[in-house]
């Protein structure tokens, strides 16, 4: 039988990305109450709606008293808060905390369900309240004065409130005034968020009617309303704010304006290969990577951090490599003004409109760098108005974006291309603030043969010392050294700096958020709470693996099932990780399954080669070397390893891989047309007499017969035969008999179709 043409067709491969990220978020609607909550007044005996979205808390906005009908009981459920609980009752409360049981709460939910105000506001109501359900008392110095809308906390009414409680548990800091939200955190990390002690957190939530341990999570809606309990101003994620301190990270910042000191600016730059980003940075830095670079390409985010008229700029180099795409979308989150850099004699390309689309996106300022004009091109004017396709309007045709021209060979306008960026950056009055812990975006990270583990680290807030403790998504780390950018070890490290980090427990993925904890057990236990939450690389692995379906596994005939290339590839750091896991999930799978067993930065070492050999996997470098034994390793299990220097290189190699799997493919090239007219018996034996109409038939050719369209037999001519002789072929406009064993259904008026199998280049 013939190849069915739909063997030849292109299936499309569904992707599926499973998305494991599941979130540990209260539920709101359902809570657990640790004993019964009362109502009195205007709905008795009713337990409190907690639909934070009806009425933020819940609380009906009448005046409503809680009566707490039975003290509360340690459920086993429950016993992490009473545990907190407990750590309120000093000695010198317990008479209170007695009295407090029987104490009639009122929650005066009026005020933006404040039960802070709600207390404070009222000396009768304040009077009512259980005494050690208070918020403990700052210390004098940290009682500050605090302006919320045009409700001013008073240190005389923030004394009425804070009746003392515990000095023991009070926090080093005072609390912000604002907090910028967007991720759920638990109830630990917002107490350090706002330096409001947990139990404080958790009373207030309590009387809410929300029950939460310590380590849960509670949603950004609810961490909103614990914060404005506590004076505290909050700004959402996607809140204009032009003063902003830090742009586009993940985790919120804390920034107290007292302490908040203009920052340097990080400066991206972005746009096609083969541009001039590397060459306008090394004219800059006074340095020479772009006759460093391999292949001459940039395949990971270099940072530098140069001076300009006495002021500090940090730039991030982004590679232009269409496999970098990742990179460029994180360079482009992470900067605060941008250049995007266009080659006179090359004009706008792909990775410009990508570079473009990604700053618009993050809405971030930029300046077009015009490179090469060096070449004595006159096209400025051409790419100006090339730009306005792109909704970038430049500034001599009525838009806001500066157009300079450049060049990095004679220097020509790059102080003015940096004094512009100087003049946008001052527009976004960036700001940090040094005295929190550090905060901030892994920017690359590899493992080193001497140091370990080594990350490059932009700091965003805070500042780092040596010694700190940090939780890096699943690592941990203790800083042991940290290296500047003129590659000297330093102690600290202020926002804006970006700096080599040794001390980590393992290599974490590029654009992880990095965050000093405030000590050892901390970093160690929120790492391996991290590791639920998949990082950036093993979910993208998944992905990839992941990404036959139901769907396109039925199109899979079981031997299909074992067209699989396994891949165990060693990389030079995480950024490059990234990049060829993004690259490999370019590929269609349908016809064949890549399986990435392990993607990991670091040598390629004979543990590595035992499993490429268990597993049948090929073992793939790229940019890394062999740890000693490997090469014995590899000749003895006899495992081939390839170690590519450039990412085009490796991504082809797995890629030819693939497609040396894959069926050979045929197209059908038609050599001639003939239609029965009779059909007669010679020794039971039916022989079709055609008719030959088209071009000619051939002795052994394939054929379709088709009978009203509808192919009712494909198959060989076995005998052709014209009058009584075998004959090799018949021309058009002649007659012939045609005898095929395994087909003897003729009908006169079937039409044949002859033609040839032409192979395909064959493509996944
Ligand atoms: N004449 C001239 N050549 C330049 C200029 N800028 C860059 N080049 C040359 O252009 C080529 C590419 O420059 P790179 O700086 O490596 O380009 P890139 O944009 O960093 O490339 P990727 O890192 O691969 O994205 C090199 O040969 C540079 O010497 C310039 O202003 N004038």
């Amino acid at each position: 039988m013939f190849l069915n043409n739909q063997n030849f067709e292109k299936k499309a491969s569904s992707y599926s990305s499973g998305n494991n990220s599941a979130e540990k978020v209260l539920d709101l609607k359902n809570p657990q109450f640790i004993y019964k909550i009362r109502l009195e007044s205007t709905v008795t005996n009713n337990l409190l709606n907690l639909d934070m979205d009806k009425s933020e808390v819940g609380i009906p906005n009448t005046e409503q008293h809680l009566e707490l009908s039975s003290p509360p009981k340690i459920d086993k459920k429950n016993k992490n808060f009473n545990k907190s609980y407990d750590l309120l009752d000093t000695k010198k409360n317990k008479n209170r905390q007695r009295k407090k049981i029987k104490t009639k709460i009122h929650i005066d939910d009026d005020d933006n369900d404040n039960f802070r105000d709600s207390t404070s506001n009222s000396a009768q109501t304040v009077g009512d309240l259980a005494i050690s359900l208070m918020r403990p008392p700052k210390p004098k110095s940290q009682l500050i004065k605090k302006v919320i809308g045009n409700n001013k906390i008073t240190r005389q009414k923030k004394e009425q409130i804070d009746l003392s409680i515990d000095k023991s548990i009070i926090l080093p800091n005072s609390p912000p005034e604002s907090i910028k939200l967007i991720n759920p955190l638990t109830i630990q990390e917002l107490s350090k968020l706002i330096c409001i002690p947990e139990t404080d957190i958790i009373k207030y939530l309590f009387l809410k009617g929300i029950s939460v341990t310590i380590n849960q999570t509670i949603d950004t809606t609810i961490i909103s309303s614990v914060a404005k309990n506590f004076g505290i101003a909050v700004e959402s994620h996607d809140q204009n704010n032009k003063n902003r301190q830090i742009r586009n990270s993940d985790i919120p910042f804390i920034v107290d304006n007292h302490h908040c000191i203009d920052r340097p600016p990080v400066v991206t730059i972005l746009g096609h290969v083969d541009h001039g980003k590397t060459t306008l940075l090394d004219y800059i830095h006074k340095s020479n990577n772009a006759n460093k670079e391999v292949g001459g390409i940039t395949q990971n985010i270099a940072a530098y951090e140069v001076e300009f008229k006495h002021q500090k700029i940090v730039f991030l180099d982004t590679p232009g490599h269409e496999a970098f795409t990742s990179m460029r979308s994180r360079g482009a989150n992470l900067t605060d003004v941008a250049i995007i850099i266009i080659a006179a004699d090359d004009g706008i390309k792909p990775q410009t409109i990508e570079a473009i689309q990604h700053l618009q996106k993050a809405n971030v300022s930029f300046v077009v760098a015009i490179s090469k004009m060096d070449k004595s091109l006159d096209n400025v004017d051409e790419i100006q108005n090339d730009l306005v396709v792109h909704n970038v309007i430049s500034e001599k045709l009525g838009g806001s974006v500066p157009v300079i021209p450049i060049s990095s060979v004679t220097g020509e306008n790059i102080d003015k291309l940096l004094e512009t960026i100087l003049l946008l950056a001052e527009l976004e009055n960036l700001q940090a603030d040094p005295t929190q812990l550090a905060q901030g975006i892994i920017i690359e990270a590899h493992l080193d043969k001497f140091h370990g583990p080594v990350a490059t680290l932009l700091i965003q807030n805070g500042t780092l010392h040596t010694g700190d403790n940090m939780v890096i998504g699943m690592t941990h780390a203790k800083i042991r050294a940290i290296i500047n950018n003129a590659k000297q070890k330093i102690n600290l490290a202020e926002p804006s700096s970006v700096v080599e980090i040794w001390g980590l427990s393992s290599v974490p993925a590029t654009g992880e958020v990095a965050l000093a904890v405030s000590n050892d057990k901390e970093a160690k236990l929120k790492a391996i709470e991290n590791e639920s939450t998949n990082s950036i690389i093993v979910q993208k692995q998944k992905a990839l693996n992941s990404r036959i379906t139901l769907d396109t596994l039925s199109t899979i005939n079981s031997k299909d099932e074992n067209k699989q290339v396994s891949l165990i590839i060693k990389t030079d750091n995480q950024g490059s990780t990234e990049a060829i896991l993004d690259s490999l999930s370019q590929f269609p799978q349908s016809k064949v399954q890549l399986n990435v067993l392990s993607i990991l930065p670091g040598e390629i070492t004979a543990t590595d080669v035992e499993l490429a050999s268990t597993t049948n996997s090929s073992l793939i470098g790229f940019n890394t070397n062999f740890a000693p034994g490997t090469r014995q390793a590899a000749a003895k299990l006899n495992v081939i390893i390839e170690n590519y220097q450039i990412i085009y290189g490796l991504i082809e190699g797995i890629r030819e891989k693939m497609e040396t799997l894959l069926d050979p493919e045929y197209s059908e090239v038609p050599v001639g047309e003939a239609e029965v007219g009779t059909v007669f018996s010679l020794a039971n034996r039916k022989i079709a007499g055609c008719r030959v109409t088209n071009n000619k038939l051939l002795k052994n050719s394939l054929i379709k017969v088709l009978r009203e369209d509808t192919i009712v037999y494909q198959g060989t001519i076995e005998s052709l035969k014209r009058v009584r002789e075998d004959v090799q072929e018949v021309q058009a406009g002649n007659e012939c008999g045609i005898f095929i064993a395994e087909f003897q259904l003729w009908q006169p008026g079937d039409k044949i179709q002859s033609f040839d199998l032409v192979p395909k280049n064959r493509s996944l």
